[in-house]
């Protein structure tokens, strides 16, 4: 088990404002092996359709929605109902939950009420088999994530860029590469301001994602 005091890895600031913020490192590379390989084969892969613009397509990834029990999540026009913890991933957003603390956070971040808020209860598990699986261009912004919505991101496998654009263009669009065990932060505000994709790139082999979420639960 991996505690904070002999930690070894450190946050690296990419973009100041919004926040989003890199740790590498944050699973090590032989954990990290291990848990591509252990996911890759125990978790329930879905490649389920989704609408849009008026018509049905497959996904092109796999998906898992997990998370505490009776999660509901909606997007494009479904509702998809939480699987149960895999002990290794509730061992991660447990780690997750620990560094997004005030004493871990980079300083420009401690004061976030958004984070200080932020309390996951549940994970989207994204499988790419190869650089033809992507992720179009989107905003993590369902309602049930709050007002403000900040997002752990994990990276297995294939490292990849996630690309990123403001929505007004007031700035370029840029690139974030994603290394195997890798723990990249959304921050507060990144979800109003930017969007973000995995584009299709050819050359790149199997990648899985798990983004931490905290989903705000309805009375
Ligand atoms: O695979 C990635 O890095 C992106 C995943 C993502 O944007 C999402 O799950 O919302
Ligand atoms: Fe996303």
């Amino acid at each position: 088990m991996t505690s904070h005091r002999d930690q070894s890895w450190t946050w690296e600031t990419l973009l100041e404002r919004p926040s989003l913020v890199l740790a590498r490192g944050f699973v090590d590379s032989e954990q990290a092996n291990s848990l591509l390989d252990e996911l890759d084969r125990e978790l329930p892969w879905q490649r389920p359709s989704l609408r849009l613009y008026g018509r049905t397509h497959l996904i092109p990834r796999q998906q898992v929605w997990m998370g505490d029990e009776g999660i509901r999540y909606r997007y494009s026009g479904q509702t998809f109902t939480s699987e149960p913890w895999h002990p290794a991933i509730a061992f991660l957003a447990r780690r997750i939950k620990d560094c997004l603390t005030t004493r871990y956070l980079p300083k420009g971040l401690q004061d976030s009420q958004a984070i200080k808020q932020m309390n996951v209860n549940s994970v989207l598990i994204n499988r790419y088999t190869d650089g033809n699986e992507r992720m179009g261009w989107h905003r993590d912004d369902e309602p049930e994530l709050g007002p403000d919505p900040v997002i752990a991101s994990v990276s297995l496998g294939a490292e990849r860029p996630l690309r990123f654009r403001f929505r007004d263009r007031s700035r370029p669009s840029f690139n974030i590469w994603l290394p195997h065990g890798s723990l990249l932060l959304m921050g507060p505000g990144v979800q109003h301001e930017l969007e973000h994709a995995l584009l299709l790139k050819k050359s790149h082999g199997l990648r899985i994602n798990l983004t931490f979420r905290h989903v705000f639960l309805r009375q």
